[in-house]
């Protein structure tokens, strides 16, 4: 599959480079203002290819994006050290109002990947400056924050996070739900699969797996300066779900109709995804402490996104 992407910066350059070696895209576009940029990226992600399964990589204007399955949009502004994800909002808001139009003249039918943040609510402006139906402009959401479940509850477990089945919902960032309810590893509840395994989780392990989860990108950016290979990861698995049409069941954000009573939000939750872009939501069961802290996940989205509204085109 054919993809663009908007933003080479070190998101949008590492996906391009993830999507290549995973074999997701088969032709990857970098679009960025700065074309400089752009093309060198191009050039190194190309020299990459030998060691991967054959794909075209070029930099290009936004006619280049004619045909694109997907285009990624990763352009605009990140946190700097200590920064909350929220506080980018208005900056990339005029952002997307400059490049949306521009990618759907040229690739109309292309689904629209959000991973420019604050993502929930950049995704629900993605969705409204498009015009296109919520299925077909998807947030990387908490896909990032799943993964980062996964992996910390399987160090503590000593098993391979592939064999732990653990998901995060609602805002990507500070106030995302992991659900602990639901997470499982060897077909069985996380607390007692772990007492199998004689590792059982104390409340301490818990509450450090959750701040190691909520706060991994401030530690992350404190360090380097930026986070791009979680979300790399993401973006080249959620491609690879569109272009092989699989069903896969991902933790994504797309406009809601409703969350537990909180109107036209985008937000997380487990989603079907193919060819189509978001097949089905699956609304998973929660914890009473769970419902609570989703419903005020939805409440801060809402909040931000009314906030940045009435300045929209
Ligand atoms: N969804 C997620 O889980 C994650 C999201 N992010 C977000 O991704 C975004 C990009 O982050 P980085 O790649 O680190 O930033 P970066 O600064 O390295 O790259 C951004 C790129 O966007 C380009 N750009 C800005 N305005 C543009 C416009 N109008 N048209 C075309 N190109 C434009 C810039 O020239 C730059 O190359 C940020 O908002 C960041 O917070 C970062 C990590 C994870
Ligand atoms: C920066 C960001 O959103 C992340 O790494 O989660």
């Amino acid at each position: 599959m054919k993809v663009g992407i908007v933003g080479a910066g070190a998101v949008g350059a590492t996906a391009g480079f993830a999507m290549v070696m995973s074999g997701a895209a088969s032709e990857v576009v970098l679009v960025d203002m700065n074309e400089k940029l752009a093309a060198a990226q191009a050039q190194d992600i190309a020299h990459a290819v030998p060691f991967a399964r054959a794909a075209q990589v070029r930099q290009g204007g936004y006619a280049a994006l004619a045909g694109a399955g997907v285009v990624v949009l990763a352009a605009g502004v990140a946190q700097r050290p200590g920064e909350t994800r929220l506080q980018l909002l208005e900056r990339n808001a005029a952002v997307f109002g400059a490049i949306i139009p521009a990618v759907l003249a040229a690739a109309p039918d292309a689904i629209l990947l959000v991973a420019t943040n604050p993502l929930d609510v950049m995704t629900q402006i993605a969705t409204r400056i498009s015009g296109l139906p919520p299925s077909r402009v998807i947030g990387s959401g908490t896909i990032l924050d799943t993964a980062r479940f996964r992996a910390l509850l399987a160090d503590r477990l000593g098993v391979t996070p592939k064999s732990v089945h653990a998901h995060v919902v609602g805002e990507h960032g500070d106030s995302e739900v992991l659900l602990w309810s639901g997470a499982t590893v060897a077909c069985l509840p996380v607390d007692r699969g772990a007492e199998r395994l004689k590792r059982p989780l104390t409340a301490e392990d818990r509450a450090a797996i959750d701040e190691g989860v909520r706060r991994a990108a401030y530690r992350i950016i404190d360090g380097k300066g930026h986070t791009a290979f979680g979300i790399a990861g993401g973006l080249s698995r959620i491609v690879a779900a569109i272009a092989g049409d699989e069903r896969a069941v991902l933790t994504c954000s797309i406009l809601n109709d409703e969350v537990l009573g909180v109107p036209d939000v985008a937000l997380s939750l487990p989603r079907v995804i193919g060819a189509g872009g978001v097949l089905e939501t699956v609304m998973p069961d929660l914890s009473e402490e769970e419902a609570a802290a989703l419903k005020r996940s939805a409440e801060i989205l809402k909040e931000a996104v009314t906030s940045v509204e009435k300045s929209l085109p």
